[in-house]
């Protein structure tokens, strides 16, 4: 089976080009599992699937490194349109993609050398009445993080679904104590049935975060577009940032806009070809 690894910001997946490949026959889950493995696999986030749809250009199936199956992936999303475009399956700078969450519409910046740089996603609405710790409307009509009790200590947190599900911590400094020790007790809090995504959030200034993600079935990953985009939108809801906003993650640079008219969230980044190969298991 050929396989292509790729990254956006960082947030590495191998990719599996199923108009080429006939994927049906394996156990997806424990492909995934083998194939994400740093050490015995060919090493990844999780692994994505390019399907062809029925209702879009092409689709999108992913896995996390543990072999769970996500509705959603942000950065993902933006290395699909990439390898649909570069590989010619789609010849289209608007593009739209299926995905466990709905059909989005994507659009691509092609470089000189006719491959594709950076991708814009529309990430949709977000969901709030979906979290299972609701975002809280107080008095003054404005919307507030909601104060929750992990492991014995007092968190405010900010729930939002992009497909996905996302738990938003706004923190003074996104610390290793926080990301690897909090993180991984948020995700599997009963609270949060489906398990969640955690992102721990830095301030710089109304207009610049620093965001580490503690992924649902991956662990820390180096950037998590889903992630940076209910962060976008818990800054606007809770007053801490415009509507748009550029979040650094570990692996690069996320431009994020929640627009007011329409309530779509989009991200721009980039998307990297990294390498190729042959899967032989
Ligand atoms: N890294 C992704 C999100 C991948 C799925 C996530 N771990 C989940 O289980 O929902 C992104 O860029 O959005």
């Amino acid at each position: 089976m050929r396989f292509t690894k790729m990254h956006g910001a960082g947030n590495d997946y191998v990719y599996v080009d199923c108009f080429a490949e006939n994927v049906d026959q394996l156990d997806l889950p424990e492909l995934a599992k083998r194939i994400s493995h740093r050490h015995y696999g060919v090493g990844g986030d999780g692994l994505i699937l390019i399907r062809p749809s029925a209702v879009a250009d092409a689709k999108m199936q992913m896995f996390n490194a543990d072999g769970s199956e996500s509705e959603m992936c942000g950065n993902g999303i933006r290395c699909v349109a990439k390898y649909v475009y570069d590989h010619r399956i789609a010849c289209k700078e608007q593009m739209r993609i299926e995905t466990g969450a709905g059909v989005l519409d994507l659009s691509l910046s092609i470089g000189a050398d006719e491959k594709t740089e950076s991708v814009t996603v529309d990430m949709g609405v977000p969901i709030l009445e979906a979290a299972s710790i609701p975002t809280r409307l107080v008095s003054n009509g404005k919307v507030v993080d909601h104060e929750v009790e992990f492991a014995g200590q007092h968190h405010r947190v900010s729930c939002v679904s992009m497909g996905n599900p996302h738990c938003v911590l706004f923190v003074p400094e996104a610390t290793d104590e926080l990301v690897l020790g909090l993180g991984p007790l948020v995700e599997v809090d009963p609270r949060f049935p489906n398990r969640t995504n955690v992102e721990f959030v830095q301030v710089l200034s109304r207009r610049e975060v620093r965001q580490r993600t503690w992924e649902r079935g991956s662990g820390e990953t180096w950037a998590c577009g889903t992630g940076a985009s209910a962060v976008c939108v818990a800054g606007v809801l809770t007053g801490r940032t415009d509507r748009t906003i550029l979040n650094h993650l570990l692996g690069g640079d996320l431009t994020m806009t929640w627009d007011e008219s329409t309530s779509h969230v989009r991200m721009t980044g980039g998307a990297v070809e990294v390498f190729s190969g042959q899967w032989n298991e």
